[in-house]
């Protein structure tokens, strides 16, 4: 099956010499994708994002093109310049919103969204769309139920707060996102993973508790599975292809306190084929993967292609990750895909 080559709108590639390790995985197969903030410190102006950038495109493989689309991360303390001279830089395509305390290094992330006043008014101004982790920290809420309460406490009045806002609700988990997203104007989409399109919270527990299939937003039961999978093999322009691909070291995975995140990188699209093939939607694959996402970032589809050929292989146990390893997901386990190189 060849289909335009496609871009991967959510993935993390950490920083330094764990660059080497990830970016190839992702430049095999992806022509962009749009790289998170998320790091320790995050990337809060535009002279980082640069200097991000430049660290990324010298950790590519050689005569290879791919292209970060780097983003912000927003904090309290965002100002409208700040978001100017984001826009102005040319490579900053895109403001994260990290609830404080909601995942993986979101410590600096928002407190108060009326403290990011001036900066959402700018982002709406220039056009730039907010990407959104939308589960809320509330302790009392429980954990399955994070993404659905956020999107009634937060996401329902940010929307209205702000008529032109562009937002992405990145990795949906339930069918309340489903439905929200499909209900809410052209200006509103959504990312969805891989894991959360072949796995639900069964998964987590299958023949003893499973660290590598831990991630934010949690796994959830089937039938939220069914409606991500609905809805990604819908041909709605609004959801796409954003795969969070999370790599950590197997030390902080397989620990007393086991941090979040699952490693797709080196199998995405075989991954998200194998999700499409199972529902019997192989040809919708190319809209969500290559098509729904620059469409909705309002940058050109890309010209080049991609083959994937139906031819089992396994997967390795690890992959290196700077001095350590990291726990791809399906390790030592077949996919049914393979892309031909
Ligand atoms: N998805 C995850 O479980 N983890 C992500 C953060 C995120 O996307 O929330 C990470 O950076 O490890
Ligand atoms: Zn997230
Ligand atoms: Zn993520």
């Amino acid at each position: 099956m060849t289909i335009t080559q496609p871009d991967d709108w959510h993935l993390h590639l950490r920083d330094g010499p764990l660059l080497a390790a990830v970016v190839p995985h992702t430049a095999r197969c992806f022509a962009r994708a749009i790289v998170m903030p998320n790091l320790n410190p995050p990337i809060t102006t535009a002279d980082q994002a640069v200097a991000y950038r430049d660290r990324i495109l010298a950790a590519r493989p050689q005569g290879c093109n791919f292209t970060p689309l780097m983003t912000l991360y927003l904090t309290d303390r965002t100002s409208a310049q700040h978001i100017r001279d984001a826009h102005a830089s040319g490579v900053v395509h895109a403001v994260k919103l990290y609830p404080a305390g909601a995942t993986t290094h979101s410590e600096s992330g928002v407190t108060d969204l009326r403290r990011c006043e001036a900066a959402l008014e700018e982002m709406e101004r220039i056009g730039m769309p907010l990407l959104v982790h939308g589960e809320v920290t509330d302790p009392e809420v429980d954990v399955f139920d994070r993404e659905a309460v956020f999107i009634e406490r937060v996401l329902t009045p940010l929307i209205e707060r702000y008529p032109r806002l562009k937002v992405v609700l990145e990795h949906i988990t339930t069918e309340e996102a489903v439905r929200f997203v499909t209900l809410a104007p052209p200006r509103v989409a959504a990312t969805i993973t891989a894991h959360h399109l072949l796995w639900n919270r069964n998964q987590l527990f299958e023949g003893g508790l499973r660290p590598h299939h831990y991630c934010l937003p949690v796994l959830k039961r089937e039938r939220h599975r069914q409606a991500l999978v609905a809805a990604a093999t819908s041909g709605n322009p609004k959801f796409f292809l954003g795969t969070d691909s999370a790599p950590h070291p197997r030390r902080a995975k397989e620990a007393t306190c086991g941090c979040a995140g699952i490693y797709t990188a080196h199998a995405a699209l075989e991954l998200y084929a194998e999700a499409f093939e199972a529902a019997g939607a192989l040809d919708k694959l190319e809209a969500f993967a290559s098509f729904n996402g620059p469409a909705f970032y309002g940058l050109p589809r890309n010209a080049g292609t991609v083959t994937l050929v139906r031819e089992p292989w396994r997967v390795p146990e690890t992959y290196p990750f700077g001095d350590e390893v990291v726990v791809p997901m399906r390790a030592g386990e077949r996919i049914a895909w393979r892309l031909a190189s």
